[in-house]
């Protein structure tokens, strides 16, 4: 499958007054526009609109007869801007909140026409601009599906992100370091210890673990932008969805955590949840049992099937 790159030219007015001319750039797979049910996909940190197809990110769960079955739906990714997939770049990456990313997006569905959708569904990250988008038009989306995080950034995370700036600002091999670091917030020390279970690697001269680290350092240093990873790194500490407007949504809401996830913990989703349940929303808490940590939600899919299938 190969889907083209397509472009939504506007101008933008950040919450910092800043005004920037953006392209927003989205693929669409499946079904064509406004013949079938339409779900937007957000992706996370280090993602694209690149979700379906031989190097789609999320090919376990999108495509033909897959649970995002692409012969029953329209499937539709924006590209974070900034996120350097379609080459735009932005170097004045703290004008930019969640807010922002949202207000762009939801702009992005009027221009296409979109007025309601199907399902919006985001992880992580994604999950937290899919908040901001769906408390700011609370009729949006039938179905809305955030997964592995939360409607606003918790003490815990925002320190996580605070040393991901520090790494990211430094000048030895910024990108590289801080992936490193944040591989240990996306995955929990049962994931490493029972991989790895201190085995030596005898041609690296060094712990399996760590050249399993340093290997995904340099993997994503080859495949992406250090200002891209800054203004992700710059949005992840700043989801901060009014807490009045989600007691307003009117989709059918389905949280799904993961038990092990140390960077958006359950215990903070499942706060969400009984607070949406108390102002009566029509919501539903999912958890993903899985050792992984928040990167079971991209390695846990046997799980993550049976949930969404259950949902759509
Ligand atoms: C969510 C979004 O919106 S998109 C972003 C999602 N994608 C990413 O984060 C990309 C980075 N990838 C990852 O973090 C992980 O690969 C995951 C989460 C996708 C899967 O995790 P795991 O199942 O633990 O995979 P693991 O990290 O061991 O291996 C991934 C690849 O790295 C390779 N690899 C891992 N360690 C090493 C090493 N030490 N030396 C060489 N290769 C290695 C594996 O062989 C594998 O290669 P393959 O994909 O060609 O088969
Ligand atoms: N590991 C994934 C998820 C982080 O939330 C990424 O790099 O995008």
């Amino acid at each position: 499958m190969k889907t083209e790159l397509n472009y939504i030219n506007f101008l933008y007015k950040t919450h910092s007054k800043r005004e920037v001319a953006i392209s927003l750039s989205y693929q669409l797979f499946g079904q064509d526009l406004f013949s079938a049910p339409i779900i937007l996909i957000n992706h996370a940190l280090t993602g694209n609109s690149n979700v379906a197809g031989e190097k789609g990110w999320w090919k376990q769960l999108v495509g033909e007869n897959k649970i995002i079955d692409i012969n029953t739906y329209t499937v539709l990714c924006f590209n974070i801007i900034g996120n350097g997939y379609d080459d735009f770049l932005i170097d004045e990456y703290e004008d930019f909140t969640c807010e922002d990313i949202a207000n762009i997006f939801l702009k992005g569905l009027s221009v296409l026409n979109i007025n309601s959708l199907h399902a919006l569904i985001g992880g992580s990250l994604g999950g937290g601009i899919a908040w901001e988008m769906v408390a700011k038009n609370p009729t949006l989306t039938k179905l809305f599906i955030p997964i592995a995080c939360d409607f606003k950034t918790h003490d815990w995370l925002h320190a996580q992100c605070l040393v991901q700036k520090f790494l990211l600002n430094q000048n030895d091999e910024p990108l590289q370091k801080a992936r490193i670091h944040a591989m240990l917030c996306y995955r929990t020390p049962e994931s490493l210890n029972v991989r790895f279970q201190n085995k030596y690697n005898e041609e690296q001269q060094c712990l399996e673990s760590e050249d399993w680290l340093r290997y995904h350092g340099n993997a994503l240093h080859k495949r992406y932008h250090l200002e891209a990873y800054k203004l992700m790194n710059h949005l992840l500490m700043n989801i901060n969805t009014d807490e009045k407007m989600i007691k307003k949504i009117e989709a059918q809401i389905h949280l799904i955590s993961v038990d092990s996830d140390l960077f958006f913990p359950a215990c903070e989703i499942r706060m969400c949840y009984e607070m949406l349940k108390r102002e009566n929303r029509d919501v539903f808490y999912h958890e993903i049992k899985s050792i992984h940590g928040h990167d079971a939600f991209l390695m846990e899919y046997e799980q993550l099937n049976t949930i969404i299938k259950n949902i759509l």
